[in-house]
């Protein structure tokens, strides 16, 4: 697939040379645009009002979908994951309880505004610049209803820039931000593409979205990765230390003195024994039980969260890694809610 076609410019290269009116052009996106955000909107306000007529709910997770795949730099099933994700959330081969005891069927946990239709607004020829705010605008709406609480469901890395960086202006100041996974995504800019899933936590730095940014599960890092690590004060925890590290790591407190916390969840931050279904296949990770022991012992308010990097075309045929990204979508809410 070419690199173009991936950065979903050739649309509107194609519509210009045909001659047509850029006006004509932005009309049509500034429409689909609207009409994209108005669903979402409508749809949190709904929830939020049902929760509020409940009363006594402080927090709630809700589901957002953000199937992006292109900007990836190998493979673009990530796309894919958000209605992959869902079905394995409510599957009835396990049941609605969450470890610690909360019922996911219960509003005040768990609800859903759909998706962002990314791959219909990119149809309109739109670019990532305007893509990228159209994903923070969607998340400003679910914040803006409270109890509701964005739980994001990836896509590819690259969308969480564009969430934190709604997160981060909706609170009004940086948050703190847990980040698990094998690659610490902080490139400058990765194969020229400043929107790329291995540059969104060097977005994230710049823009001044986070105050501590924690990496663990760390096993792929490149000499730019440690480099712009330290550049930004990013806390890098590596397997290779994990052992170590394991007893600070399954204790954090986090949060105190800025906005909140926010977690990001990169699917392959577990090892490819337990999640098998990821695009970048890295040895040497996270169990399962590992990234549970440290989401139920951490102490903080959880703002939002994301879980990226799923993809749906390279998991075994009875979508186990499905279910395991759908079990990190359901403790998430568990940790969320309140
Ligand atoms: N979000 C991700 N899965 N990122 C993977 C980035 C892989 C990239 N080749 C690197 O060297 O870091
Ligand atoms: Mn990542
Ligand atoms: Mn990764």
């Amino acid at each position: 697939m070419s690199t173009i076609w991936r950065r979903g410019i050739h649309y509107l290269e194609r519509l210009k040379a045909a001659n047509i009116p850029n006006e004509l052009i932005e009309n049509g996106q500034n429409r689909v645009i609207d009409a994209s955000l108005t669903l979402i909107r409508e749809r949190a306000k709904l929830k939020a009002e049902l929760l509020r007529a409940l009363g006594g709910v402080v927090a709630s997770a809700s589901l957002l979908g953000v199937p992006l795949g292109h900007n990836s730099s190998f493979l673009q099933g990530p796309a894919f994951a958000p209605p992959r994700i869902r079905e394995a959330i409510w599957c009835d081969s396990t049941n609605s309880t969450t470890e610690e005891g909360k019922e996911l069927h219960d509003p005040r946990v768990l609800t859903d505004v759909g998706d962002v239709p990314v791959q219909e607004i990119r149809d309109c020829g739109v670019n990532d610049d305007r893509l990228m705010s159209v994903i923070s605008d969607s998340v400003k709406l679910v914040m803006e209803e409270a109890p509701l609480r964005p739980l994001v469901l990836g896509g590819d890395h690259s969308i969480s820039f564009p969430v934190v960086r709604a997160v981060s202006e909706k609170l009004g100041g940086p948050v703190d931000i847990l980040h698990l996974d094998a690659h610490p995504d902080i490139y400058h800019s990765f194969e020229g593409n400043k929107y790329s899933h291995a540059s969104s936590f060097a977005r994230i730095m710049e823009g001044g979205y986070a105050r501590r940014l924690l990496q663990v599960g760390i096993r792929s890092i490149t000499k730019e990765g440690r480099e712009q690590g330290k550049r930004f004060g990013v806390e890098q925890y590596e397997m290779r230390t994990f052992s170590r590290d394991r007893e600070l790591l399954e204790n954090l407190k986090l949060g105190e003195g800025v906005k909140g916390v926010y977690i990001s969840i990169d699917v392959d931050c577990l090892d490819p024994a337990f999640a098998p279904g990821v695009s970048h296949i890295e040895p040497g990770g996270l169990t399962f039980r590992d990234v549970l022991n440290i989401l139920h012992n951490l102490q903080a308010d959880v703002v939002a969260a994301d879980v990226v990097e799923f993809n749906p075309q390279r998991d075994t045929v009875d979508g186990m890694t499905g279910m395991v990204a759908a079990k990190l979508v359901r403790e998430l809410a568990a940790k969320i809610s309140k």
